[in-house]
């Protein structure tokens, strides 16, 4: 079967544009094939957000000499794996097709920002550094840690869990090292990651690394030990990628993580650029879509094929052959007629969190430790009034070349499960600065020395409903919509990306909508959910 006609894509964040622009190459015009992508904003990018901002301080040192320049501030994400997920290598094969290899800016494993990451203890602002090796966990005295290499050494002989489909986060480090493991370290790596509750959080979807491992190993530390989950990827597959990655990916092996000059936004811009160059894409931005409906053959003049769909815009009402949605499930949802209406797209809940950008006039080294930031685990208003989940170190943990000389970025994320799901929840703040208030506030306490400085820029704002929370048997659900859309009303009209289905990460994001451009290219009929089509 040919690819369809015409393809458009709803939503214009890293998904979206990344869909388009491998179509855009795929699809020359000449092709005769139609590719439109729609944007409700007037901006491309999604929760990619990388801003400049001037700004300029009295440099002290200097009898008082003003300093000004740029800093360069990310709302959204602002690092990138280079490995970890099967679309690691995709991203970078991506980067090195948009040109943009010399905007890269790698953090080795030898620097501070990959070696020191902290939990923060709230009832005495105490800072832990998180263990590197089992030999730096035998020197941790820290209480957040008491237990953890015991825990480790007594866990493979734990029994395997039997009859079981799906487990909390929270459940799973329970069981498999200590309720106290689950609330210190894991209730914080699913604040950093996911910004939600442990307990909300399905470990079989989220980490499927160490649900793999204890159901093929009987044990996450023996399974670790092993290598983790091998790859899905043949083993020609692997070096015929490392062959194309060429140095980039020998390079890339040095890395515990990248960013990219100016901020992530280079990538959406140059994805952007790239499809306006290409002139095959109609680019529809700040209009919505109100409705999308399958149309089945005998509502089309069209002969033979599966039909159509049609879109109800702010703008209007379009027919497309297929639609690839890089929005929310939650969005795609309220778009869909009752009769036409997908199972679970509404299951999954989405948290918001609360994004506060300072730049203080002192250097790192006069506020904080070396290292990336520290993360909070789950704890009471008490200690945590404002529900902080974690602060970057931003200067330490990308440092810009760009940024003005001898200041100190930091950001501060909060909200997340505290506004949603913990008891008792706390409500999240009336406006952007109390936000910011409530943010100094704390810094004020964990770095008492930062009382009386006055930050030169302060920036807040809420991602509202910005990563979806996969609840437990996410995974079935997935495996259930992917049928349902395939044979249903649908008849595979519409490929789902973006991440709310399978990984909320950048990579994750490359990934899903690499694989539904490819396979609509060889004419297939694709949902971006095989993967979950024999979920057990
Ligand atoms: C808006 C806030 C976000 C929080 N998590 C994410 C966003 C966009 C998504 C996310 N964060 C990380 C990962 C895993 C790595 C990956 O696949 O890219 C994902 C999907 C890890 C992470 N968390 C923070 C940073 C700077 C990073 C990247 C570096 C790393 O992998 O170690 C900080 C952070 N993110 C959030 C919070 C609350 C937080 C706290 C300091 C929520």
């Amino acid at each position: 079967m040919p690819p369809p006609r015409s393809i458009t894509i709803l939503g214009g964040g890293l998904s979206g544009l990344t869909a388009a622009y491998k179509l855009s190459k795929l699809l020359p015009s000449s092709s005769g094939s139609k590719i439109t992508l729609i944007e409700s904003t007037n901006r491309i990018g999604g929760w990619i957000n990388s801003q400049r901002h001037e700004v300029e301080y009295l440099d002290p040192d200097r009898k008082g000499e003003v300093i000004s320049g740029e800093v360069t501030i990310e709302s959204g994400p602002r690092s990138i794996r280079p490995r970890g997920s099967e679309g690691a290598r995709g991203m970078l094969r991506l980067l090195k097709d948009l040109d943009l290899t010399s905007s890269i800016l790698p953090i080795l494993f030898s620097h501070p920002a990959a070696k020191n990451r902290f939990l923060l203890d709230p009832s005495t602002s105490h800072l832990t550094a998180l263990p590197t090796s089992p030999l730096s966990l035998l020197s941790s005295n820290s209480p957040l840690l008491k237990g953890l290499l015991p825990s480790a050494l007594k866990e493979p002989f734990h029994p395997q869990i039997q009859g079981v489909s799906d487990e909390s986060v929270d459940s799973f480090f329970s069981r498999r090292l200590s309720p106290a493991i689950a609330r210190n370290l894991a209730s914080s790596m699913v604040h950093g990651i996911y910004a939600a509750s442990s307990k909300d959080l399905s470990v079989r979807s989220a980490f499927p690394s160490l649900w793999d491992a204890e159901q093929k190993y009987g044990s996450v530390v023996v399974g670790m030990l092993s290598g983790g989950s091998p790859s899905k990827k043949s083993k020609a597959e692997v070096e015929r990628e490392e062959e194309e990655l060429g140095e980039l990916g020998r390079e890339s092996k040095k890395w515990s993580l990248y960013g990219l000059k100016g901020g992530l936004s280079s990538l959406t811009d140059r994805l952007y650029e790239e499809i306006q160059r290409s002139g095959n894409v109609e680019i529809r931005s700040n209009e919505a879509v109100k409705s999308i409906k399958s149309l089945s053959p005998s509502q089309t003049s069209q002969e033979g094929g599966n039909g159509m769909v049609e879109i109800e815009t702010t703008q209007g009402k379009y027919t497309t052959d297929h639609i690839i949605s890089a929005l929310s499930s939650s969005t795609l949802s309220s778009l869909l007629s009752d009769r036409q209406s997908l199972s679970h797209l509404d299951t999954n809940p989405y948290t918001s969190v609360g994004v506060v950008n300072l730049v203080y006039p002192l250097p790192p080294h006069q506020i904080h430790p070396a290292g990336f930031g520290y993360l909070i685990s789950r704890s009471d208003p008490s200690s945590n009034p404002y529900g902080v989940l974690g602060v970057i170190f931003d200067s330490t943990a990308i440092p810009l070349s760009t940024d003005v000389r001898g200041i100190t970025k930091l950001t501060l994320m909060m909200g997340g499960p505290y506004w949603s799901s913990y008891s008792p929840n706390l409500i999240p703040p009336g406006s952007n600065e109390e936000l910011i208030e409530n943010s100094i506030n704390h810094l004020n306490t964990v770095f008492p020395h930062l009382r009386g400085v006055e930050p030169i820029l302060k920036l807040g704002k809420i991602n509202w409903d910005c990563i979806p929370t996969y609840t437990l048997n996410h995974g079935q659900r997935l495996r259930d919509l992917h049928r349902h859309i395939r044979d249903g009303e649908w008849d595979g009209k519409l490929s789902l990306v973006g991440n709310a289905y399978g990984g909320v990460g950048l990579n994750d994001c490359i990934f899903s909508s690499e694989g539904v451009v490819k396979e609509l290219m060889k004419g297939s009929k694709v949902t971006g959910l095989e993967r979950w089509e024999t979920w057990e």
